[in-house]
């Protein structure tokens, strides 16, 4: 008796046991349900939202991508996404998590929508993680129309004009350094690059050339940090919404916060003595001198200033760094265009090593432009560069697209279009031999319309000289076989594998006796 009254409570035991393991399991589906339903509404992209009154959102075809996270997955595939992209027509629809993007595949779109709806389309997606925790929402590039429009004007205001042809002696000087460190170290082409690309943009900045020491290292810190989690890079900006989570579950914002501090603290110690130099007036003339001096008439606080400096040098230095090595590869898979530019260069500057090129050449020397444009399309710093937001909805060829909608450049599948290039897997400076060689037309790695590089005359200077001069003192070979669409743009080493030789004796005398103490700066 006893026995069975024992089994009986224990099977009543068991079965309350069983039911709550099915009450925990149904509560626990449900709000797996839940979270995910209220996970699905925050996360929806633009086009998801309710369209005014009466009217659809009507965008172009596109892949349909994955619950939630879009066509991440896609893009993760590089310039091979690029081309799948394009195969949807001249606009194509993707979501980059729930970010709406809208790829433009065609010459004509981007003229269109980055340039006569500019007014429009120059906003920014928020960015919480890389522009709001890293950059203290103060880097210009990554700032909506608020905030952004006063820095690009102060940019603009001290980098166009006079100041250009102030910044010019720096580059004659620099890149005579750059001939004479290629003919005394050749096997080290790519740092001289580097440094070549890091002293302009710092002497414009600063007014002298980068110091040593520990500094440097952690400002390249800053600025890999930051390169590392620029759009489309970084996962928490692909959405933006989870910002509004509670705080206690964003896990992943302490990261980015130390970044930040990082950074700040990093600039500070490198800002505030050359600050106190500038101010005490012994150093030549420089954007931070004007900028402290208030020649921009900039209303930021100290902070957006050393700021808007620092920004300077990250955002000029990386970027002609990899356009002078584009350069390299360039010259030695095709050497007939370089034996081409050499004797354009030589046509004005004589054939023995009579003259160096500079800048007062520009006008005689169209290939050697053109070279340069034809390097960028061939092949590219940027495969993707920051979208251009649109700032209210728009109707567009039939098309109808949200306020929020991101428009995005396909660099690669443009570069490589037939109908827009001739035979585009060539090398071909003719193509850009239009009478407009010096300016930016033809490629968009400087992207357009009013976001457009603010640097991009002293990049293209840059550019000029560097081209111009390398052609004429330097051969170069492929010191193996080498695969050339290979660039390896993310290594500070030898990106690829070259023979660097001095064109012979008269050259090196030239490199020799030229003064790097040039200008009257
Ligand atoms: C080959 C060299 C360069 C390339 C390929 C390049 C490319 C770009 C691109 C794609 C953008 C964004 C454009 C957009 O949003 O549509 C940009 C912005 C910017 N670039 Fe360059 N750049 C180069 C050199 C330079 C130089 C030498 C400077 C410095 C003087 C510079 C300073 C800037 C700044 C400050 C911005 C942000 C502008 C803003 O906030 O409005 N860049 N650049």
């Amino acid at each position: 008796m006893a026995f069975l009254s024992y089994a009986s409570r224990q099977l009543v035991a068991d079965s309350d046991d069983v039911s709550m393991i099915w009450v925990i399991a149904i509560l626990s589906v449900l709000a797996f349900l839940m979270v995910f339903a209220a996970l699905h509404r925050l996360l929806r992209p633009v086009d998801r939202l309710p369209a005014p009154s009466g009217k659809k959102w009507k965008l172009p075809p596109g892949p349909s991508g994955w619950p939630f996270i879009g066509s991440l997955l896609l893009y993760s595939k590089g310039e091979v996404a690029a081309h799948q992209i394009a195969e949807y027509g001249e606009m194509t629809t993707t979501h980059l998590g729930s970010k709406l993007w809208v790829v433009l595949n065609s010459n004509r779109l981007v003229s269109e929508l980055y340039g006569r709806k500019g007014s429009v389309t120059n906003g920014r997606p928020p960015y919480p993680m890389v522009s709001g925790m890293i950059s203290q929402n103060r880097r210009s590039v990554l700032l909506p129309v608020n905030g952004w429009a006063e820095r690009r004007r102060v940019m603009h205001q001290l980098l166009s004009g006079t100041a250009l042809a102030k910044y010019q002696d720096y580059q004659d000087m620099e890149s005579i350094t750059l001939l004479k460190g290629y003919l005394h170290r050749p096997q080290a082409w790519y740092v001289h690059n580097r440094i070549y690309s890091n002293s302009v943009i710092h002497r414009i900045t600063f007014g002298e050339r980068p110091p040593e020491g520990d500094n440097v290292k952690e400002i390249a810190k800053a600025q890999f940090d930051f390169l590392t989690n620029a759009p489309p890079y970084n996962l928490w900006d692909c959405f933006p919404e989870l910002t509004k989570l509670p705080i206690i579950f964003q896990w992943w914002r302490h990261k980015y916060a130390a970044m930040g501090h990082a950074t700040h603290a990093a600039y500070a110690r490198y800002w505030t003595p050359l600050k106190a130099a500038i101010e005490q007036g012994d150093r030549p003339p420089s954007f931070a001198q004007d900028l402290i001096s208030g020649e921009g008439k900039f209303s930021g606080t100290e902070t957006d200033k050393m700021f808007l400096a620092m920004q300077l040098v990250e955002a000029g230095s990386d970027t002609t760094r990899l356009a002078i090595n584009i350069f390299i590869l360039a010259a030695f898979s095709n050497p007939d265009k370089f034996q081409k530019a050499r004797d354009e260069v030589d046509s004005v500057c004589g054939g023995s090593g009579e003259r160096l090129p500079g800048f007062e050449d520009e006008k005689l020397l169209p290939y050697i432009n053109a070279f340069g444009k034809e390097m960028l399309r061939w092949r590219r710093v940027f495969a993707w560069t920051p979208e251009h937001t649109l700032t209210e909805d728009l109707a567009f060829e039939g098309y109808f697209f949200p306020k929020g909608t991101n428009f995005v450049i396909n660099h690669a599948s443009i570069a490589n279009d037939p109908s827009a290039y001739e035979s585009p897997q060539s090398f071909q400076p003719e193509r850009f031999l239009d009478g407009h060689e010096t300016d930016m037309g033809g490629h968009w790695q400087f992207g357009h319309g009013r976001r457009v590089c603010v640097g991009y005359r002293l990049a293209q200077k840059s550019l000029f000289i560097n081209v111009a001069r390398l052609v004429y003192c330097f051969d170069f070979a492929a010191r193996e076989p080498f695969d050339n669409t290979k660039i390896n743009h993310f290594t500070l080493d030898e990106p690829f594998p070259v023979e660097v030789r001095v064109r012979g004796t008269s050259f090196a005398e030239l490199i020799r006796n030229s003064s790097t103490n040039v200008g009257n700066v």
